[in-house]
């Protein structure tokens, strides 16, 4: 186990430019002062990312946004985040400023071994072609070849670890799918073959074939990567999870199972706050207003059509 900093130590595996970075940061600048707490990251083999004791409080406010989180994450599992709009679960996967105290040897974990995808993360797409947009951030200067070598050798690794392969590289990513957009900003990622990857609402404004499809992408990519999300899709993501927390009001997080069943339909839902509500049909509280986004993109709450997308959820994990 390795500490990257006393206050944490995340970034994008591919340096963003500075306007993407300009649009990923925005809105949420941190304030040293305000953060304590340790984020570390395991070397390979290591078995996993650890989360201690991380608070948060936003500069000019009176409460703590995060209250000594902590979490521990094995290698190649994949852990989720879930919980009420507002309750901090994205500051909690934001980059943070380095605020010093590494914890010495063994070996110091670099930035890049870490993959941030944000929500949706093909607004910041900025290239004409999938190839620009996935070598946007790649350094230009000449004495950086050697490493601009390294990651063109990784590139078709990455592109068919996505399954981005059928894709002409001269494609505009603007045209691309929903699913396939998700896909490229996975890639963008991978290129530098992080351990970890943290994902911000990875299924979030998809329709549910384009879901199922990130869904069975993130299984592949658990094989090799350790992988945390925050998301309000629990139903969808389930049977990737191996462990999950909630985050509340007030910034505490509190390990909790989903309660799913391992196989077939389930008779739960979440609404747009991750709480698990009554599934039945003649349950009072079914109505458009509890219902995920999935819900919608499948007919605004028709019955039928929505058991269907939870069956095709509960065929993801098997
Ligand atoms: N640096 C900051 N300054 C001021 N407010 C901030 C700062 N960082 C976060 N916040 C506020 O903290 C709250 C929590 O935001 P965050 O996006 O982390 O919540 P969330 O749980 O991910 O919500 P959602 O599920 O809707 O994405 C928001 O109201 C946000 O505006």
């Amino acid at each position: 186990m390795q500490a990257v900093g006393a206050a944490a130590a995340f970034s994008p595996a591919v340096t963003p430019s500075p306007a993407r970075r300009r649009a990923v940061d925005s809105g949420k600048g941190f304030s040293r002062s305000c953060r304590s707490g340790r984020v570390s990251v395991s070397a390979a083999g290591y078995s996993q990312l650890e989360v201690r004791r991380v608070s948060y409080r936003p500069p000019g406010t009176e409460q703590n946004l995060l209250n000594e989180i902590s979490l521990n994450l094995r290698e190649k599992s994949f852990g989720l985040l879930f919980g009420r709009s507002g309750s901090g679960k994205t500051t909690l996967l934001q980059k943070y400023n380095d605020s010093g105290n590494p914890m010495g040897p063994p070996e110091l974990l670099t930035a890049q071994r870490v993959g941030i995808v944000f929500q949706f993360p093909e607004r910041y797409f900025l290239a004409d072609t999938v190839l620009e947009e996935i070598t946007f951030g790649w350094p230009r200067q000449n004495t950086d070849f050697l490493f601009r070598e390294k990651l063109a050798l990784k590139l078709q690794n990455a592109i068919n670890s996505v399954g981005l392969n059928g894709i002409s590289l001269e494609e505009d990513p603007q045209s691309l799918s929903g699913g396939f957009k998700r896909r490229l900003a996975l890639a963008i990622q991978l290129v530098q073959t992080p351990d970890l990857l943290l994902l911000d609402e990875p299924l979030a404004g998809l329709d549910w074939k384009a879901r199922a499809d990130v869904v069975n992408l993130l299984k592949d990519l658990k094989k090799d990567h350790t992988i945390l999300a925050v998301s309000h899709d629990l139903r969808e993501l389930y049977p990737l999870v191996d462990r999950s927390w909630r985050m509340e009001m007030g910034g505490v997080l509190k390990e909790e199972a989903l309660p799913f069943e391992n196989s077939g339909a389930s008779k739960c839902k979440q609404n747009f706050d991750g709480e698990i509500i009554d599934f039945s049909p003649n349950s009072h509280r079914w109505n458009e207003e509890t219902m995920s986004d999935a819900d919608f993109c499948l007919g605004k709450g028709r019955l039928q059509e929505v058991e269907t997308y939870i069956l095709c959820a509960a065929n993801v994990g098997q």
